[in-house]
């Protein structure tokens, strides 16, 4: 324990978007002390250097990765990286009593093989990887709260999973009608350049992008089949869209029962997440906004039926960096800490 017995964490990765959210956030946490910042190309530069705002609550520098650095400091690290880099550090980290939660894909497959398919990368860690647990707190908080090594689901599953959850884990739809249609904010994809996220490249415009082959699509599906007891594929298109925070994901399925009326599915999604408090229901014929959850660890899920066509339609609104990253990451600390799930986390957005 560091500090009038807080917890003594790490991030690695704090240069990054989810890095800094993560900062900020921990840095205000009532049981954490930030004890190490790791990163690579901002190595050497204090924390004041990249964020001149935050100069006055974090006074750290960048270190090079070392992980017997990280060890000796820390308790619990966060890894925020880019896919491929958490999975070479974190066996030795485990090994030495760490607990970790990463916030790329490396730990979010249950099998390896799946990962090796669409990331590309064998993998040589896994007895490790057989640890991780998907940190989807929603649905999987009671084996998160025995681990030590947290998978963090990624921002487009967070908002689809969430809104599917209920419906395939009640048998309510045929799962294979499932169409989710994904919107998400530039910072969704990282800070480093890239051209498709410059302001003149993306301002006044919206277009899919990874349609039919996005690396989410494996990571959703695998959720989907674990829910519904039997493999299941889905249909997932993303788009990205002229705004730097939010994702709405709006998903569509066929009902079993086609007698099934809005406030029957409103219903059972409440009953659903009666123990959640990071997932809110809208009342009826209410539609969420992505403004509602901009720096807010909430998702926020409408509801309605087409009674013509026969399909549920269900919308979910995050912030890909709160909800979809750096705040679902540290709910699962709390929870592996056997802390209140709300600690340290925000709940009023930005806006209005
Ligand atoms: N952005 C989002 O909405 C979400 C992102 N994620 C996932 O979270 C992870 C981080 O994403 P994001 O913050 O957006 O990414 P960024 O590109 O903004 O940040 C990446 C970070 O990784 C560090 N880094 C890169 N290479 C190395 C290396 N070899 N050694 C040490 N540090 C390194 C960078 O440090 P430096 O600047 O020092 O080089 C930087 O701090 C990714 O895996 C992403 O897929 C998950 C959910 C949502
Ligand atoms: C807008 C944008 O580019 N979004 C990212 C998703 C970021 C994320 O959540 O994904 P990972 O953690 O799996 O990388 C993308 O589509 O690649």
């Amino acid at each position: 324990m560091g500090d009038m017995g807080r917890v003594s964490v790490g991030i690695v990765g704090a240069s990054g978007y989810g890095g800094v959210q993560l900062v900020r956030l921990l840095q205000d946490h009532p049981k954490v002390e930030l004890a190490y910042l790791g990163g690579e190309s901002s190595a050497g530069k204090t924390f004041a250097d990249l964020y001149p705002h935050l100069a006055h609550q974090v006074d750290l520098a960048i270190e090079p990765v070392e992980v017997s650095t990280i060890a000796t400091r820390c308790q619990v690290v966060f890894l925020s990286l880019p896919n491929g880099l958490a999975c070479q550090i974190t066996p030795t980290l485990i090994e030495k009593g760490l607990m970790v939660l990463d916030l790329s894909a490396d730990y979010r497959f249950f099998d390896l093989e799946t990962y090796k398919n669409w990331y590309g990368t064998e993998r040589s860690d896994r007895q490790i990887a057989a640890k991780a647990v998907y940190g989807l707190p929603e649905l999987y908080r009671d084996r998160i709260a025995d681990s030590q090594l947290i998978g963090c689901p990624g921002c487009y599953p967070t908002a689809s999973l969430l809104a599917l959850a209920p419906l395939l884990k009640q048998g309510l739809i045929v799962p294979e009608t499932a169409i989710i249609d994904a919107k998400s904010g530039t910072s969704g994809g990282g800070r480093q350049a890239k051209t498709g996220l410059l302001l003149a490249e993306a301002d006044n415009s919206l277009a899919a992008y990874g349609v039919a082959r996005h690396r989410h699509i494996p990571e959703i599906e695998q959720i989907c089949s674990d829910l519904a007891g039997h493999e299941v594929m889905v249909q997932f298109t993303p788009h990205l869209i002229p705004m730097v925070r939010g994702i709405l994901a709006t998903v569509y399925a066929t009902l079993r029962d086609p007698g099934l009326v809005r406030d029957d599915l409103i219903t059972i999604f409440k009953a659903f997440y009666r123990n959640c408090p990071w997932v809110t229901i809208c009342d009826s014929g209410v539609y969420p906004q992505t403004k509602w959850a901009c720096g807010s660890n909430l998702c926020y899920i409408g509801i309605e039926v087409d009674q013509r066509t026969g399909r549920a339609i269900v919308m979910s609104a995050i912030d890909n960096l709160i909800k979809g990253q750096a705040g679902q990451a540290i709910q699962c600390l709390n929870i592996m800490m056997g802390w209140e799930e709300t600690l340290g986390l925000p709940r009023l957005a930005f806006y209005p």
